[in-house]
């Protein structure tokens, strides 16, 4: 796994913007590459502010949109449509304004599927395991970006600290319990997240800076700081407004833009 690289911008606004530039260089760049191309999606604050900046900026024309495949990981098990589901905030802000393929917008089912949370997080597991390449060497494709929010308690997509979701082994799970609501939730495990290529942290805010000071800390284990164990098989990013690396010790972060 990846040794974490922390950027610090101005505040949430530019971090948001300078997170949407970088995602789509990288999405260019692996479909010059490869052809296409993979981002799993998050949550929360910045990370829909990331991608409403993505659709704001004219460079979004560069990304070859219809070979992408969208993930998601985490989401709220909610009916289809409801405002607290991940992928509701995300389509406004961006997948319903650009030419995706649907069938690469790989959406975790909600209560109106008519599966229960755990069938739902196994259908999620197989569709995985379905996209997977054999040079992925295992049961989950090794995307390209994985975007992570991190919430004040340091969770990263529905991983909880002491949750028993920390522990599974799986690729995806259903989350009960969480102490954010809604309660139920789909999760990609610790395992997923450590098979995509590049993890990003996206965080801002003051109140998420001692979260950020422990998952950066290598004292920290990821069951008790699920953000510790926020780690890419190639290159981990730490992406923060100031605020959010004020606790961080002096010289960890590289100030993009003072
Ligand atoms: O509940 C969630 O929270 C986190 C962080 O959200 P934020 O609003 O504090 O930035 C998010 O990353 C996750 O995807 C979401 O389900």
């Amino acid at each position: 796994m990846s040794v974490p690289n922390v950027v610090v911008h101005r505040d949430a606004d530019v971090l948001a913007k300078a997170v949407a530039a970088r995602i789509i260089t990288r999405l260019v760049d692996v479909q010059s590459a490869r052809g296409s191309a993979s981002l799993v999606l998050t949550g929360g604050t910045v990370g829909i502010a990331t991608l409403a900046a993505i659709a704001a900026t004219p460079a979004r024309d560069a990304v070859d949109w219809p070979k992408l495949d969208i993930w998601w990981g985490d989401e709220r098990f909610l009916p289809s449509g409801d405002p607290e589901r991940n992928e509701t905030g995300a389509r406004e802000a961006l997948l319903d304004r650009v030419d995706l393929d649907p069938a690469r917008v790989h959406v975790m089912r909600g209560p109106d599927s008519g599966m229960s949370a755990e069938e739902s997080a196994d259908a999620y597991a197989e569709e995985l395991r379905k996209a997977a390449r054999p040079e992925d060497h295992g049961p989950v494709p090794s995307f390209d970006v994985m975007l992570l929010g991190m919430g004040p308690d340091s969770h990263v997509a529905s991983l909880f600290p002491g949750n028993p979701a920390v522990y599974d082994t799986r690729s995806v799970v259903a989350v009960h319990g969480s102490p954010k609501p809604p309660p139920v939730r789909i999760s990609l495990t610790f395992p997923t997240i450590h098979a995509a290529r590049e993890v990003w942290v996206v965080a801002a805010g003051e109140e998420k800076a001692g979260a950020v000071r422990l998952a950066l800390s290598q004292d920290s284990g990821q069951v008790q700081v699920p953000a510790a164990g926020a780690r890419g098989s190639r290159r981990t990013l730490f992406l923060l407004d100031r605020a959010a690396a004020g606790k961080i010790p002096a010289g960890l972060g590289r100030i993009a833009s003072p």
